[in-house]
């Protein structure tokens, strides 16, 4: 069982030691004789409750009041008055004392009170606990090892402090973005609210507006008739997740702005202002200074917007990432497909390395699923993954130095009869080195007749 401490702050001494005595043995008891000196020691080492006497020598009780609020928001405090003066029990309540008692202290009532608010702090802590519990099962598991991708979360970390700084989070598609956006806002003061979420790309330009600022009953027809929230609205004293910011069309971005600057809007159709505390994240692949030259997007925005800039790195600027993230998939598509994957091949790890992630992180993600889904035993091999071959063979003379590159298949068309040719060359020279140029080896290594592998060869080098 948990044993709360409690410190009692007073400057008489007689009662300092009297609830000591009474509360020993149920709690851990610490007595301070000022506030100075126990606010000395509450940065350090916090109790689980302060009895705060008001009329104190010194500082008193009210202005230690304001000094513990700003040092620990949530520390429950029980004010201790010589009589029950209402203006200031009135000003102890308003800075956030959990409740009073009044001199001569009668045991069983302090007792009830104690008893009432430690019950609170205890089921704040659950709840914390639980919400933290709730995070690790529900967020996707964030990997990061390359210095620009620890620099991006170091940053992320400070910046999530304020509750409601705009940040803009830029990079390719795949990059994390959204992952990153939800970091920022279990990181920060507003955790406990909605994390909310605008596919701006998605929902169809007409709509846009009602969906944001939400609309009057009647504001158009076929809209509900007792009217609908908008998303801003949603999102009060949370998060508010503008993703792919750079697809709002231009009517949508003057009413953005407005609600930027403003902190207020209407909803379509209506003539009350309302605010909303929400802290607004966007994000977008596409350029929006390029955008911002030919006026497709609003430069005043723009600057609303990113008051906070954070650019993430693609996946190919930091190769140092894919093989731990690629583990973390495999664990995860594991548990999905209860399967027992313990790794990849090397060449595996090779190919993951060498490819050219256009995709990203999502496309690595959907490349381990497909290994982990068709493969069979327990490493992930490079057939299983299904990526183009890079292979680069050791100890090769110079010409076959050069890798054998198997480009994906794109709308602009490959090359057959040239990668054709490429890999015929490559395994010709590779079963010729292996075999120490022996030409009948060589062919069965390739499951070719030894006249077939003669008559391609001097093909080949002619
Ligand atoms: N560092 C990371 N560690 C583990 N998984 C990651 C990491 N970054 C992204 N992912 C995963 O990759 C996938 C794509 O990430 P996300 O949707 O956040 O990218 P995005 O940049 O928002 O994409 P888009 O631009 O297409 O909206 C998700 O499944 C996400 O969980």
């Amino acid at each position: 069982m948990i044993t709360y401490t409690i410190w009692i702050v007073d400057d008489e001494e007689s009662i300092r030691d009297g609830i000591s005595m009474a509360l020993k043995g149920t709690y851990h008891i610490g007595g301070f004789g000022d506030a100075e000196s126990a606010l000395e020691c509450i940065r350090d080492e916090p109790p689980d409750l302060i009895l705060l006497d008001i009329g104190l020598p010194g500082m008193d009780g009210i202005e230690a009041l304001r000094h513990i609020r700003k040092i620990h928001g949530e520390l429950p405090v029980i004010v201790i008055t010589a009589y029950e003066d209402v203006q200031t029990v009135i000003s102890a309540m308003k800075l956030g004392a959990y409740d009073y008692i009044v001199k001569p202290i009668i045991m069983a009532g302090l007792r009830a009170t104690l008893n009432n608010a430690l019950q609170s702090v205890r089921l704040k802590k659950e709840v914390r606990a639980l919400q933290e519990q709730y995070i690790r099962e529900n967020m996707p598991c964030f990997v990061g090892e390359s210095c620009s991708i620890r620099d991006v979360m170091a940053f992320i970390s400070r910046v999530a402090r304020s509750p409601d700084t705009p940040i803009l989070i830029l990079g390719e598609t795949g990059t994390g973005k959204e992952l990153i956006a939800h970091s920022v806002h279990y990181r920060s003061p507003n955790f406990k609210g909605p994390f909310v979420t605008v596919n701006c790309a998605a929902i169809p330009e007409n709509l846009i507006e009602s969906e944001l600022f939400g609309y009057e009953k009647g504001a158009f027809s076929g809209a509900s008739a007792t009217g609908k929230k908008g998303l801003i609205e949603e999102a009060e004293g949370g998060t508010l997740f503008l993703d792919e910011v750079g697809d709002l069309n231009p009517d949508a971005q003057a009413k953005l702005l407005r609600f930027l600057e403003q902190g207020e809007y209407y909803r379509v159709g209506g003539t009350r202002t309302l605010k909303v505390r929400t802290r607004v994240i966007s994000a977008t692949n596409r350029n929006l200074e390029k955008m911002m030259e030919t006026g497709a997007f609003r430069q005043d925005l723009y600057f609303r917007l990113s008051v906070i800039k954070v650019q993430i790195p693609s996946l190919n600027e930091r190769k140092d990432d894919i093989l731990p993230i690629a583990k973390q998939f495999i664990y995860e598509f594991n548990r999905k497909f209860d399967k027992s994957y313990t790794g990849l091949t090397p060449n595996a790890e090779k190919a993951l390395i060498g490819h050219n992630w256009v995709g990203n992180i999502r496309e690595l993600r959907n490349c381990i699923e497909r290994g982990i889904l068709v493969g069979e035993g327990n490493v992930v091999r490079i057939r299983d993954i299904g990526l183009e071959v890079h292979l680069k063979p050791e100890n090769a003379d110079t010409d076959t130095k050069k890798d054998v590159f198997f480009p994906p298949l794109t709308e602009d068309g490959i090359d057959m009869p040239g990668l054709q040719e490429k890999m015929e060359k490559f395994y010709i020279r590779e079963a010729l080195r292996i075999t120490g140029g022996n030409e009948s080896k060589a062919a069965k290594l390739l499951n070719l007749k030894p006249h077939t592998f003669r008559y391609r060869r001097g093909k080949l080098s002619s």
